[in-house]
């Protein structure tokens, strides 16, 4: 026996045989957790078999798949292959896995050839490999996907079709699939007509906008099913059982980009394959008891409400709408006046510090249990009805933006994102406030998301990470009865009223973007869900070196080594 690595000879081997790779002869073995080779060959002295080449090796559960091929007499045999070797071993498989690239986090698929003396090793190997596969249960075997053909350049279709489905067939991965013909219409197929038993997860390929067409359709249709109210904004959540996997093919693509680590049909299809699981948490927002919508990206007032009005005239253009509406709401220069209550999220970190949300994040691996959640909520109530709103913290002001992220919103643009140390699931938001400041400062605030800089690092920039917020416009007329009271959940609604310029509420004021949509009012209500929805995702990856070999040692987490 050669020795393939100490490791490999800790664990059982399920099959090890001598097979053929391009020129060489190799010997192989699969464990419950590796595939992995070495070339060996014979002494010329004593005929012993001798091995001459480092161990390779990939983590089963970088595989995809094991398949067998069809071989042609010319195929598999390398210039420097003599006839003979491959005359020998005239049977062969393919193994494809999960390749890292160099480049920006993105994985391929990367196939490996074995050839074999015989029919009946090549099936042992085959079947001994998918076996194995087969136990991994979080890896999805059914897939609902939608399809945007507007989303972003227009090329979801061809995205899905060239880049995923193949990957889907190898991964022997069955997907219904549904072209959208209108706006809501994947909403409304979750929430009335989808048959949701019959899939593992759900496949969204778009850009942030479809996303939140699938987002409100699975929560709506779970809440629905479980009889929640969702327009008390204090109602708790249910949580949805099917996952969501994105596809990007939108314009900005952020939610994307803040789980996966990169904007890549291929790489998050192959997330989607290994069964990936990143939860996430969601916000609601309301408005008096009237839900609203729900967001996982950014809430934004002012600013990138602005900027999301201007584009939404402008969708022929594509993905560059956002930059024409960028520069002309910079150049117009508004702020609004307002009042912005929030509950701060206690012992969670805080948005300036350094601890940025990567893949098996700590920050984000609490989950709090029900009971928690309910002596949370106890405590708040008795805190508010003791002293009208004690740890509920008020400020009033002109803000030129408020942006509240309850992710990082990582994005091509801006790829530490709005918020750099807003976590994914940690059941908090980021808040941030700008306040009125020169259009210059202004100006280096936002140049500050596109570099190193830390954009939060102004005297007219405030952050604070937060469990809920309210946010009340500038009041018409003189503040009421309850706005002075201090209790900011009802000052919140209570103090809204027509205003007289307008004879409309949310008229003359800013408008909130919620994920890329526009709210019909400008006072809201928001709370945080805790993982409420999970992605085929593992969040970003801290950037690996790679050691050659032909698969490095890829970030699988116990986990996902072990089958379940
Ligand atoms: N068949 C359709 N016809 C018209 N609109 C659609 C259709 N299907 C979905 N939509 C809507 O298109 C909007 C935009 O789609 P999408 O998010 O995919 O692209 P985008 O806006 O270019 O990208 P991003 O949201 O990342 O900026 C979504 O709000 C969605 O509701
Ligand atoms: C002087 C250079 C200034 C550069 C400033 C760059 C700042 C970029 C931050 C981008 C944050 C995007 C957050 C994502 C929000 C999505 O839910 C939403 C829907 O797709 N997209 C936008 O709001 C689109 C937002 C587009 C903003 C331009
Ligand atoms: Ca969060």
């Amino acid at each position: 026996m050669t020795g393939l690595s100490e490791d490999m000879e800790k664990q059982a081997r399920l099959l090890s045989s001598q097979l053929v790779l391009g020129d060489r002869l190799v010997e192989v073995a699969a464990t419950r957790t590796v595939l992995a080779w070495k070339g060996i060959k014979k002494d010329k002295k004593s005929s012993e078999i001798i091995s001459f080449s480092k161990t390779e090796h990939v983590p089963l559960c970088d595989i995809i798949a094991a398949h067998k091929n069809h071989i042609n007499a010319e195929s598999g045999r390398s210039q420097k292959n003599p006839k003979r070797l491959h005359q020998m071993h005239p049977h062969a498989f393919t193994v494809s896995y999960v390749r890292r690239t160099r480049r920006r986090r993105r994985w391929r698929c990367g196939d490996v050839t074995f050839h074999c003396t015989n029919q009946g090793l090549c099936e042992q190997w085959i079947q001994v490999i998918n076996e194995q596969l087969s136990l991994f249960t979080n890896r999805p075997r059914s897939l609902l996907v939608y399809i945007n053909p507007y989303g972003g350049k227009r090329r979801g279709e061809r995205v899905y079709e060239q880049k995923v489905a193949p990957l889907l067939r190898r991964a022997c991965i069955s997907a219904d699939v549904i072209v959208t013909e209108r706006a809501n219409h994947a909403r409304d197929h979750l929430i009335s007509q989808a048959n949701l038993n019959e899939y593992d997860g759900v496949v969204c390929v778009g850009g942030d906008g479809m996303f939140s067409e699938i987002l409100h359709g699975l929560i709506i249709r779970t809440q629905t099913d479980h009889r929640v109210d969702r327009d008390r904004p204090d109602s708790e959540l249910v949580p949805c059982s099917l996952r969501v996997g994105i596809i990007p093919a939108g314009s900005t693509d952020c939610i994307c980009f803040s789980t996966v680590g990169a904007s890549d049909a291929v790489t998050s299809a192959l997330h989607i394959i290994v069964g990936d699981s990143q939860p996430m948490d969601v916000c609601s927002v309301h408005h008096r008891d009237r839900f609203l919508r729900y967001s996982v990206s950014l809430l934004g007032y002012g600013f990138y409400g602005d900027v999301l009005t201007d584009s939404e005239r402008n969708r022929r253009l594509g993905p560059a709408r956002y930059d024409l509406a960028g520069v002309k709401t910079f150049l117009s220069h508004k702020h609004y006046e307002g009042t912005i209550s929030f509950l701060p999220a206690e012992n969670k970190g805080t948005p300036r510090d350094k601890l940025r949300c990567r893949s098996g994040c700590g920050a984000c691996q609490h989950k709090s249990s029900l009971k928690d959640r309910k002596q949370r909520e106890m405590s708040e109530k008795t805190n508010l009805d003791k002293d009208g709103g004690h740890g509920w913290r008020v400020i009033h002001g002109k803000f030129i933006a408020i942006n509240a992220a309850s992710m990082s919103c990582a994005c091509p643009r801006s790829p530490k994102g709005l918020a750099p140390s807003a976590h994914l699931a940690d059941g908090t938001a980021d808040l941030i406030l700008v306040r009125r400041c020169s259009h210059l400062d202004f100006f280096r605030h936002l140049l500050r998301h596109t570099t190193k800089d830390d954009q939060f690092d102004h005297s007219f920039v405030e952050v604070h990470r937060v469990r809920k917020f309210c946010f009340q416009p500038r009041v018409c007329g003189p503040a009421s009865a309850d706005h002075r009271s201090g209790d900011p959940v009802t000052s919140c609604f209570g103090a809204t009223r027509p205003c007289p310029a307008t004879g409309n509420q949310g008229n003359g004021h800013g408008r909130w973007t919620c994920d890329g949509e526009i709210l019909p009012h400008a006072a809201i209500r928001v709370s945080v869900h805790g993982q409420l929805i999970r992605l085929f995702a593992r969040g970003i990856e801290e950037e690996q070196r790679q050691q050659g070999g032909r698969a490095p040692e890829g970030p699988c987490s116990p986990r996902d080594l072990e089958p379940s």
